[in-house]
Formats: C-alpha cells, sequence, structure tokens
C-alpha cells in the first residue's frame, strides 16, 4: 500500500494528498505533519516501511469539505485520492486515483466559494521584448480572458485581476519570481476586488508555456479553425499562458472543461481605468479598514443571486470606455423602474445558482440536491421570461413611438430554459434527492423499471417475512416461531427448546442458543440472497443511473451557462432599478463634449451612513467641470467636506460609467478614461515606503498616465513634508495637471497660497467648502460648495471641537495670531507658478549634425559602417 501511496505522491509533489482508506483520508510524513499543524489534528505512528515507523494523521470522510476549506483558506492545494478498484476482488491494495486537485484557484464546490466573489485562476508568461501574456479564468463561470501588456504594467493587470491563484514557468528570471514573491506579500493590502486575502503561487514545468500549443488548445476549447473571430489570433504570449492555464485547469479537475466556451481578449484601451489606489480610496468593495461594508458595492448590492452579485461586481470594476453597454443598462433600468422590477426581483428571490451549478454539470461533480434547485430555478426562469416579455409588451402598447429592441427583451429570450432539460431532470430525480449519490435515494420511481424492482424487493421484504412466519407455524404447528434477522447471520427461523422436535427435516441448523435453535431453509436462504444483493445492486444502479443523466445533460451546458447570465444580469438590473428608485436617484445623460457637470450631487455611502445613525441629511452640492473650468482648487476647514465631495464626484461619473443611475438631479457626463485618486496617507511599512515617498510616487504615477479625459482627485498632496517644499510641489503638480495633462482635476489643499492659482491659468477655478463661526467662537459645518477660496482654516477651531486642552488651544491661537501678523507684514512677492527658466538650449554639435543628415534607409551595410567610423571619428575630434 505504501508503494502504491508514493506513487501517486510522486505525481502531486507540492500538494497535500489526501489517501482514502475506508472511513477516512490519511495524510503521511510531510503531509501529515504540515496537516496535523495546520487543521490541529492528532499526528500518529503506525508500522514501518522501509525501516521508519510510518507518520500518518487522518480526517473522518465525511468531513472532508470542513477541512478543504480551511486549508484552500490557508492557501494550500489538495490532491484528493479514492479507492476506484473493488474491494472484493482485489489482490493486494484497492486500485486508488487522485480524482481531482483542489486549489485556491480553481476551487468548484459551493461550500468552498463565497456566493459574491469569483475565484479566478491566472497564468503569467513573461515573453521576448518585455512582453507578457496573461489568461485567465474562473473554472465556475467558462469564460476565458486573454491579454498581453509590456512587462511594468504586468503588476497592475495582476492586481486588477485578482486571481487567487498565478501559474507561472519555473523557469523565469528570478528578478522576475522575486517581484511576484514581492507582490504576494503585498496582497492583503492590494487585494480589493474581492478575492481572496492570499494570493497562491504555482510554479509549472517551462514547456507547458507553448503559444503553438496554446493556440491549438484555444481553438480545440472553441471548437473553431481561428481565433480571428475573437481578435485572439496574433497573442502568441497569451497564448502561451493559455496552454499552461488550461493544462493545469484540467489537471486539476480530472478533465476537460467542456463549458468553457467564451473567449474574450481584454484590452486596456476599452476600458475605464481605475487603478487599485483609485479602487482603494473610493472604497468600491472594501472599506479602508479593509472591510466589506459600508462600501459602494454594498450599497449597490440588493441583488436576490450570488450571479447577480457577482455581475453587479464586475460592472462596476470594469466599466467600458464604450457608452453603448451603459446606455443599454440604463434603458433597462427605466422600463424596470416602471413597474416590472418589484414582481421581478420577488421572482428571483431564492433561484440558484445555475451559473455555478452547469460548470459542475459539465465537470461532472453536481449533486443531486443542486440538480433538484435546478429544475425549480429553470421553472422559475420560464415564468420570468414569459413575464418579462408580456410586461415589455404592455409597455410598448402604451408608447406611440416604436421602441429598439432591448436589453431586456434580449434577456428574456435567453431566459427560456433549454427545451426538454427540466423534464428530464424531473423525471429522473426523487423530488427530495439524497445529498449524495453513493447514499443511494436519489433516482426516481418509474425512472427505470430495473431499479424500481431491486427496490420492490427490499420494500417487499417484510411482507414476505410475516407470510413465512404463517406459514411455517402452520406447517409445524409451533406457535411461537419466529423469522428474524440480524447482522451477522443474516435471515433465521428460530424454534425454543420446547418445539426442536417438531422441526421439519428441511430446516438445516443455523446457529445453537442456550434456550433456542435458529434454522434456515432453502427458501429463506433463495430470498437471503436475493434481498442483500438487491441493496447493493440498487445502489449501483442508482450511480449508473446518475452518470447516465449526467451525460445526457451535457448538452445543455452551454445554454445553461447562457440563462445563467440572462439571470445574473436581469438580478443586476433590477437591484440598480430598486437601488435607484429607494435612493431617489437620477438618469445620468452621456454627451460628447468633455464634461462633468452635476446638479445636487450626493456622496451614496456618507448619505446613507448618515440615515443609518440618523445624524443629519446630506447638503447636495453641484460641479461644473468643462473645457473652460478644468481644475477645481477647493480650500475650507478640515472636517468641512473636501474629501467626501471629492469622492462624490468620481463615485457619480464611476456610477454612470457603468449604466446606473446615479445620487443627483441631474448628470452629464462626457467621455471618461480612468479615474485617478491621490487621497489620504498612510505608511506603507510593508513595502518600506514612507508617507512621503508613497504620495509623491501615487502623484508621479497620475501625471504619467492621466489623459484630457481623465479625472483626477488631488487630495492635500505636499502636505507629508515641509511647508515650503510641499507647497512648492503642490503648486507645481497643479500647474502641470492644468497646463500639460489637461486633466479634469479636483485639488484639494489647505495651502492658502494655491488659491492664487486661478488668477494665473484660465482653466481653473477657487472654490471652497462653507462654514460659519457661531459666538462662542465655535464653528459651524455647512458642507456647502461655494465659489471663491475659503477665507480661513479654522484649524484651531476644530482641533478645540475635538477636545484638545484649552491651554494648548488658548496658546495656539496665540502664536496663530502672531504668526498672521508677522506673515502679513513680511508678505514676499512669490510667484509660485512662474514657469521655470528655459535651460539655454545649446547650438548642436558636428556629430549631431552628421547624424542627422544620414539617411538610413538608403545606407548599404557597407556604407553604414563607414558613417559609423565617421561619427565617431568627429567625436574624438571634439
Ligand atoms: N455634503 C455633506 N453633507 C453632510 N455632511 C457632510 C457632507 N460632506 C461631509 N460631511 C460630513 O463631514 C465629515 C468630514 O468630511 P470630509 O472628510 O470630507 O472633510 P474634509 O474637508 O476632507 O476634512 P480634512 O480636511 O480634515 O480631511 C464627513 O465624515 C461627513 O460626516
Amino acid at each position: 500500500m505504501m508503494a502504491q501511496y508514493l506513487r501517486l505522491k510522486a505525481d502531486h509533489p507540492s500538494t497535500l494528498l489526501f489517501y482514502r482508506m475506508g472511513d477516512f483520508y490519511e495524510l503521511f510524513w510531510d503531509d501529515a505533519e504540515k496537516a496535523a499543524r495546520l487543521l490541529e489534528i492528532t499526528l500518529t505512528r503506525r508500522g514501518q516501511s522501509a525501516g521508519e515507523p510510518v507518520v500518518m494523521a487522518g480526517i473522518p470522510f465525511h468531513s472532508l469539505e470542513t477541512y478543504l476549506a480551511r486549508l484552500i483558506k490557508l492557501g494550500e492545494s489538495v490532491a484528493i485520492c479514492e479507492q476506484v478498484g473493488d474491494p472484493a476482488t482485489s489482490k493486494g491494495p484497492v486500485e486508488r486515483k487522485v480524482v481531482r486537485v483542489v486549489t485556491p484557484g480553481t476551487l468548484t464546490d459551493s461550500e468552498l466559494l463565497s456566493d459574491k466573489s469569483e475565484s479566478v485562476l491566472l497564468a503569467v508568461h513573461a515573453g521576448p521584448r518585455a512582453t507578457c501574456g496573461l489568461a485567465w479564468l474562473s473554472v465556475t463561470q467558462g469564460i476565458l480572458q486573454l491579454a498581453q501588456c509590456p512587462a511594468d504594467e504586468l503588476r497592475a493587470w495582476i492586481v486588477r485581476i485578482a486571481p487567487s491563484e498565478l501559474l507561472h514557468s519555473a523557469d523565469v528570471t528570478p528578478a522576475f519570481e522575486q517581484s511576484l514573491q514581492e507582490l504576494q506579500r503585498q496582497w492583503p493590502a492590494l487585494a480589493q476586488a474581492g478575492a481572496g486575502a492570499r494570493l497562491s503561487l504555482a510554479l509549472r514545468p517551462a514547456w507547458a508555456f507553448d503559444p503553438a500549443l496554446g493556440e491549438r488548445k484555444l481553438c480545440a476549447q472553441l471548437q473553431t479553425a481561428s481565433l480571428a473571430a475573437w481578435g485572439a489570433q496574433d497573442l502568441p504570449q497569451a497564448h502561451a499562458a493559455a496552454s499552461a492555464l488550461l493544462d493545469y485547469a484540467e489537471h486539476t479537475q480530472g478533465r476537460a472543461l467542456a463549458h468553457l466556451c467564451q473567449l474574450r481578449v481584454a484590452r486596456p484601451q476599452e476600458l475605464i481605468e481605475l487603478p487599485a489606489t483609485t479602487r482603494r480610496n473610493l472604497e468600491l468593495t472594501q472599506t479602508l479598514r479593509g472591510e466589506a461594508a459600508p462600501t459602494l458595492f454594498s450599497l449597490l448590492d440588493s441583488c436576490q443571486t450570488g450571479m447577480g452579485s457577482r455581475q453587479l461586481k464586475r460592472w462596476l470594476l470594469e466599466p467600458p470606455r464604450d457608452r453603448a453597454p451603459a446606455r443599454q443598462r440604463l434603458q433597462a433600468i427605466g422600463t424596470l423602474r416602471a413597474g416590472l422590477q418589484a414582481p421581478l426581483r420577488l421572482a428571483l428571490k431564492g433561484a440558484s445558482d445555475v451559473e455555478r451549478i452547469s460548470a459542475r454539470i459539465a465537470l461532472r461533480q453536481v449533486r443531486p440536491r443542486e440538480l433538484v434547485g435546478l429544475v425549480q430555478t429553470l421553472e422559475r426562469a420560464a415564468s420570468v421570461s414569459a413575464g418579462l416579455q408580456q410586461g415589455l409588451q404592455d409597455q410598448t402598447a402604451q408608447q406611440t413611438e416604436a421602441i429598439p429592441a432591448s436589453l431586456l427583451s434580449e434577456l428574456a429570450r435567453e431566459l427560456e430554459p433549454p427545451a426538454g432539460c427540466a423534464a428530464l431532470l424531473q423525471s429522473a430525480l426523487l423530488p427530495e434527492p439524497a445529498a449524495l449519490v453513493r447514499d443511494g435515494g436519489v433516482i426516481n420511481h418509474g425512472f427505470d423499471a430495473d431499479l424500481d424492482e431491486l427496490r420492490a424487493i427490499q420494500n417487499n421484504c417484510d411482507s414476505f417475512l410475516l407470510a413465512l412466519e404463517a406459514r411455517e407455524r402452520e406447517r409445524t404447528g409451533i406457535s411461537n416461531l419466529r423469522v428474524q434477522y440480524n447482522k451477522v447471520h443474516g435471515f433465521y427461523i428460530e424454534v425454543t427448546t420446547s418445539g426442536l422436535d417438531r422441526v421439519p427435516d428441511d430446516y438445516r441448523r443455523r446457529q445453537t442458543l442456550k434456550n433456542a435453535e435458529r434454522f434456515i431453509t432453502p427458501e429463506l436462504k433463495s430470498f437471503e440472497d436475493k434481498a442483500l444483493s438487491a441493496q447493493e445492486r440498487a445502489l449501483a444502479r442508482e450511480k449508473w443511473l446518475y452518470e447516465g443523466l449526467l451525460d445526457q445533460l451535457q448538452a445543455h451546458v452551454q445554454a445553461l451557462g447562457t440563462l445563467a447570465r440572462a439571470l445574473a444580469s436581469l438580478d443586476a438590473l433590477c437591484a440598480l432599478a430598486e437601488r435607484s428608485l429607494t435612493l431617489e436617484w437620477c438618469e445620468p445623460e452621456f454627451v460628447a463634449q468633455p464634461c462633468i457637470e452635476i446638479r445636487a450631487g450626493r456622496h451614496p455611502v456618507v448619505e446613507a451612513r448618515m440615515a443609518e445613525t440618523g445624524s443629519g441629511n446630506f447638503i447636495p452640492n453641484d460641479t461644473v467641470l468643462g473645457q473652460k473650468a478644468r481644475l477645481q482648487v477647493i480650500t475650507g476647514p478640515n472636517m468641512g467636506g473636501k474629501s467626501t465631495y471629492m469622492r462624490q464626484v468620481a463615485v457619480i461619473a464611476l456610477l454612470a460609467s457603468m449604466g446606473s443611475y446615479v445620487p443627483a438631479q441631474s448628470c452629464r457626463l462626457g467621455p471618461l478614461d480612468a479615474i485617478h485618486t491621490r487621497i489620504g496617507a498612510a505608511d506603507d511599512l510593508a513595502n518600506a515606503q514612507s508617507t512621503f515617498m508613497l504620495e509623491m510616487t501615487e502623484a508621479a504615477q497620475i501625471l504619467h498616465s492621466a489623459s484630457p479625459h481623465s479625472l483626477v482627485l488631488m487630495d492635500e498632496i505636499g502636505r507629508g513634508t515641509s511647508t515650503f517644499d510641499g507647497l512648492a510641489l503642490a503648486s507645481a503638480i497643479a500647474s502641470h495637471l492644468h497646463d500639460k495633462v489637461k486633466a479634469f482635476t479636483l485639488f484639494a489643499t489647505h495651502y492658502f497660497e494655491l488659491t492664487e492659482f486661478p488668477a494665473s491659468h484660465r482653466h481653473a477655478l477657487n472654490v471652497h467648502v462653507s462654514a460659519a463661526e457661531s459666538q462662542g467662537r465655535d464653528i459651524v459645518f455647512l458642507h456647502q460648495i461655494e465659489p471663491g477660496p475659503a477665507s480661513r482654516s479654522y484649524g484651531v477651531q476644530v482641533a478645540r471641537l475635538a477636545g484638545v486642552p484649552a491651554a494648548v488651544v488658548q496658546q495656539a491661537r496665540h502664536a496663530l495670531e502672531a504668526l498672521e501678523a508677522h506673515s502679513a507684514s513680511a508678505q514676499a512677492q512669490v510667484d509660485l507658478f512662474a514657469p521655470p527658466p528655459a535651460a539655454a538650449t545649446p547650438e548642436p554639435s558636428r556629430v549631431e549634425l552628421a547624424l542627422a543628415a544620414v539617411d538610413p534607409d538608403v545606407l548599404s551595410p557597407r556604407e553604414a559602417l563607414e558613417q559609423l567610423y565617421l561619427l565617431k571619428k568627429l567625436l574624438i575630434q571634439a
């Protein structure tokens, strides 16, 4: 047995191997020690192998899911090895096989997966010319995605994809491997997209990353001769990654992924860029403290199904630049708001996760109860589809103009269940089947004549035994004769000592007790054989029938995938419609000219929180950013609401871009390609970066990547260093954003000197959050954005409100008066925004002049070499 174990283990060296032995999964040696440590289970020593005691640890087979969940959460992978041979006929150890490998990125069990997020597996290939290929999928989703990017953008891609597990070649350069390990260390702080808090890295052999093989595998997977239809034909590095990805996914599931029939090529320029900092600062799916609520997603997500929640999260985190999808969703939300959303939401409530169930059908891992849940959901989908079509017709009848074919009518069509699927399941399965096929009691009565007969034998057992008992009593005249059964001796006829003289000849003795004898007759023996084997045969028959059912269901997998996506989209749209009504949001308007115009905008999460805690009303504010006014310098007291205002503009722009209504009275939005944020400051100790270093790194990234169509939020840039340094940097950054980048910018600052900025920059203007001072010198925040600069900063008053001791406040006030008096008398006339003197441009050198005269396209190789000698000579002379 140990030889068999070692053979299996050799195929899974870096994975814990759960080796099935009877009612336990056992782990041996290093695996046992690791599992004992991680799961706090007992380590034992038994027998010997190669002269050494065998170290082992085990878990009961029925607790598998619980232990798996704990190990996967810790980032471990587990290979599950089952007995596949028949113990009765096996010579030596029963044949065993690893039936699947459970890894953090390839989970399919509903118990191990979060309802609201995907578990993503990503393969990364470092190709030639600093180009990287990426391929990723969620095994339960059925969509494979490809991308290629320059090596220096790889990190941003990985963070955006937010995988649970990342595959890379064992042959990468040490620097590449190090960068991945560093990313793994920083992962808990980076994982913003609802991915697990851990990133598992898995090494695959270099040969698994083969572009040609990848392309062939992709074609085979999609049953096509060319990838051109997806625009995926010229992506060799992504093909190499896909080759390793598919290979690994199939290896873990123990079979091909038949349900994987969609391909997407992700191109960065198609999406509105939301860097990790933006996701964090806007608290899209996680609060700054790393909690799931209150966030924008937790506020939006009133979906009735996990599928809907996952879809909504994708829409939120991947808004396209093209406005067509958002327009379609907005039109659908408008229709749903007119009355359809409430009944549809009711109908969707409790629908099962068709997306994951259909993947589990394809992988042949689906459980009987999931299939029964599927039947109910298919019936529901049919009635939702009919209700939706009817609702749409009624609405069209009321309209005078013809409405173009809408997203909703497309969804209604896709919601029609595949023909025959529900009927097949209904006829095949009991309405309340056992949890596992191996327990029997799954297949319906009347589905299979042989199974019915075997079951009848078991059911008729009792009446047969009673009849036999009565007959034997009459035949023998022994009135207390009894027919019974026990596990050890099977069926028998028991006769007490007093009746022994009347026992007929055909009785054969089975057992002698103190006061009785037990007998068997040929008739009872043949019944016993039939009854005992009927149970076993019924179980085997049920398993076989279930496998046959799975075979038949394969034909429906694609249609079920489409239906699942339609259910998810409809659920997400209904949630957005419900939110828009409950929270009183309005429909945004998309326009071609660059602008962000919001009337009475609110920050939805702050507003909801205030409503929840009863802490007053949220004050709405207007925003007008356009070609003429691109940059707002925002001043005002601490606690005045500057950060809230800036974030609300970004959140509204994002909500509109994903196709949602927005918390405002009206909103007009031009093209948008990115939302960049530089907000707050926290030391990144893990990354050995100081607050200021981090601030400047983020600012640098924004200055490099923002464009005139980007929205940039800059909150108190420069505050992490000395006043002069900070002020100088803040003004230089504002100038660059205004003059060169030309992005829409909200620039909050406490440097009053920056309120001079608009005077010398045409497209900038001052706004401030208002505050009033009451008689008792207390400050009242009005949270209203008003034109012009703030008159003063109120820092000392805020300190007083915060409970700083009176003596300290008094001293600070005194010091402030002195400083203000000094600064008024010695106001230096420094022009912060004057461009630096241009560096004198030197005359071009002789080498440069000679080089400029060369036309490489007309030179022969020999002439080129001569030119090179000439240039070299000129350089030496110079
Ligand atoms: N428009 C508003 N209506 C009502 N309350 C608001 C509004 N804006 C902000 N607040 C409240 O004021 C608090 C402080 O807001 P915020 O953090 O935006 O201030 P700030 O000006 O950025 O402060 P600091 O300069 O200290 O960072 C918020 O937590 C919120 O409770």
